[in-house]
């Protein structure tokens, strides 16, 4: 019963496509469906009678294999002793469903909303295809109406598990949980924000191990015990036109890890810290010194002919960059052609991202589609950030969960793309730094407590690090 241990299931974050063809190879390999939908029923039913503590369960069953969960999960509960019942408006329509409710002791109804403390929704799980009507809506609106603790089986009904889209009444579940694998529309917003906590039962599947997939906690190197402030990493902002979003880029910058920020600016920056170095003269030949590690660019830099020839000075340099804000309006593949963009990276949010693919003519339904053909085309790393961030690289793609929505502040992309850049300064990874900075920023919040100042998040990055040192 229990999942073979070579399961490399951990973590992947797949498509409705994807999770059908690794079921379909774990069935090729001899683990009948059935045996699937026992561990995944099984594996849910322990969390749901984990959370129950006692409390009355009504399981929700549709006609697919979600449906068949929600018969196994109750069949586990009624035999542990907890008082469950099951409500299906449509008979099973496989036969590995049709079997687990054979299979089922608990009592079962087709219709009728019980009064429960505990639902476990089992109405659809990756196979939705169309809108939710009929009694199955007619549950989900009970469902969203109850005060009842709401447990969503794989996914919530009426989201469509590659697109996040919404396809029926719209709730929020106090706990999801995924079998086998993540699928795309726990990490998409807004279908993410309704998911509660989410937790993932392993049953075992053999997953590639090129498959997109959840961050994990990074670990992070403290610097060499002979280190001084060079080898840690020599970090250039170029600063622009706008004084405030470089200068807050830096402040967390000089939080994150390198040991050296200077700003280089034409112009003075009375406000600027001690600590940071800001320097001036001719930006080409002060972006030649051998000792800078990394250049920031973008943030304040504005988006005249002045910034671009910055923009282009900057890539001369030869040196890892990251472009944030401005410097995504103004990057096109002129400007990067011939150049090693291995070492590139972007960080746009939702319209930056867009302005990106219109320049480099690249078109893709999704946000993930989008990032993906860009650093498929350019060889650039992309983090395409928001609420809902993803990361793709060389190492692939990466998912993220939610940082606090005190994080949508005005300069809090100024202070990712800060430390991100301080951390490419540290090791010269941009994607290991990218996904370092998602991290680091969402645990800066969650330090800085509510409605703190972009500032504020920027001076709290150093404390951040200790929890993933
Ligand atoms: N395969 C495996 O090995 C394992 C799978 N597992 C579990 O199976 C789940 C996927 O199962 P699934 O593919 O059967 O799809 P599911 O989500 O139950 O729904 C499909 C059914 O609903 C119907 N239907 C769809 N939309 C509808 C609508 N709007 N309104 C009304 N009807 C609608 C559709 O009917 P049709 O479109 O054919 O008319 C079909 O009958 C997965 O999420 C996981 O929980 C686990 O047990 C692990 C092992
Ligand atoms: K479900």
């Amino acid at each position: 019963m229990a999942p073979s241990s070579n399961s490399r299931s951990a973590g992947a974050v797949l498509t409705v496509e994807q999770m059908a063809a690794a079921e379909h190879a774990a069935m090729v390999s001899g683990v009948s469906e059935w045996e699937l939908m026992q561990r995944a029923g099984e594996g849910a039913a322990r969390w749901v009678a984990r959370m129950s503590g006692g409390r009355t369960v009504s399981v929700l069953c549709g006609p697919g294999n979600n449906g068949g969960d929600g018969y196994v999960i109750a069949d586990f509960l009624y035999r542990s002793g907890i008082p469950v019942s099951v409500v299906a408006p449509k008979p099973p329509a496989t036969d590995t469903a049709k079997k687990a409710r054979e299979t089922c002791v608990a009592p079962i109804s087709s219709d009728g909303f019980p009064a429960a403390e505990v639902y476990v929704d089992c109405l659809f799980g990756y196979g939705l295809s169309r809108q939710v009507e009929g009694a199955f809506a007619t549950l989900l609106e009970h469902l969203r109406d109850t005060t009842g603790y709401k447990i969503a089986i794989d996914v919530p009904s009426s989201i469509a598990s590659d697109t996040g889209e919404n396809l029926g009444p719209s709730l929020y579940y106090d706990l999801t949980i995924a079998l086998g694998a993540w699928k795309r529309a726990h990490f998409i917003m807004p279908a993410m924000a309704g998911m509660g906590v989410k937790r993932l039962v392993d049953i075992g599947l053999d997953i590639a191990e090129d498959a997109p997939v959840l961050s994990a906690a990074p670990q992070i190197e403290p610097p060499a015990p002979d280190s001084h402030k060079y080898r840690r990493g020599l970090l250039a902002v170029v600063a622009g036109e706008m004084p405030g979003a470089p200068l807050l880029a830096a402040e967390a910058a000089m939080r994150s890890g390198a040991g050296y920020v200077k700003l280089l600016s034409e112009h003075s920056h009375p406000d600027a810290p001690a600590e940071l170095v800001v320097e001036g003269g001719d930006l080409a030949a002060t972006l030649s010194d051998e000792r800078i590690a990394a250049v920031l660019v973008g943030p304040g830099l504005g988006r005249d002919a002045k910034a671009r020839g910055k923009l282009s000075a900057a890539l001369d340099a030869g040196k890892p960059i990251l472009f944030d804000a401005d410097a995504l309006h103004l990057l096109d593949p002129a400007l990067i052609e011939g150049g090693d963009t291995s070492q590139l990276a972007v960080t746009p949010h939702e319209g930056e991202l867009a302005q990106l693919c219109a320049a480099f003519s690249i078109e893709g339904e999704s946000k993930i589609e989008r990032a993906r053909a860009l650093h498929e085309k350019t060889g650039i790393t992309v983090l395409a950030k928001g609420p809902d961030s993803i990361l793709v690289g060389s190492k692939g793609v990466r998912f993220f969960n939610r940082g606090p929505s005190w994080l949508s502040a005005a300069g809090t992309g100024d202070v990712l793309a800060g430390i991100a850049a301080s951390r490419i300064a540290v090791h010269g990874d941009p994607q290991r730094a990218l996904e370092e900075a998602v991290w680091l920023h969402s645990e800066a919040a969650h330090i800085a407590g509510p409605a703190f100042t972009a500032g504020e998040l920027a001076r709290t990055v150093n404390q951040a690090l200790e929890c993933f040192l």
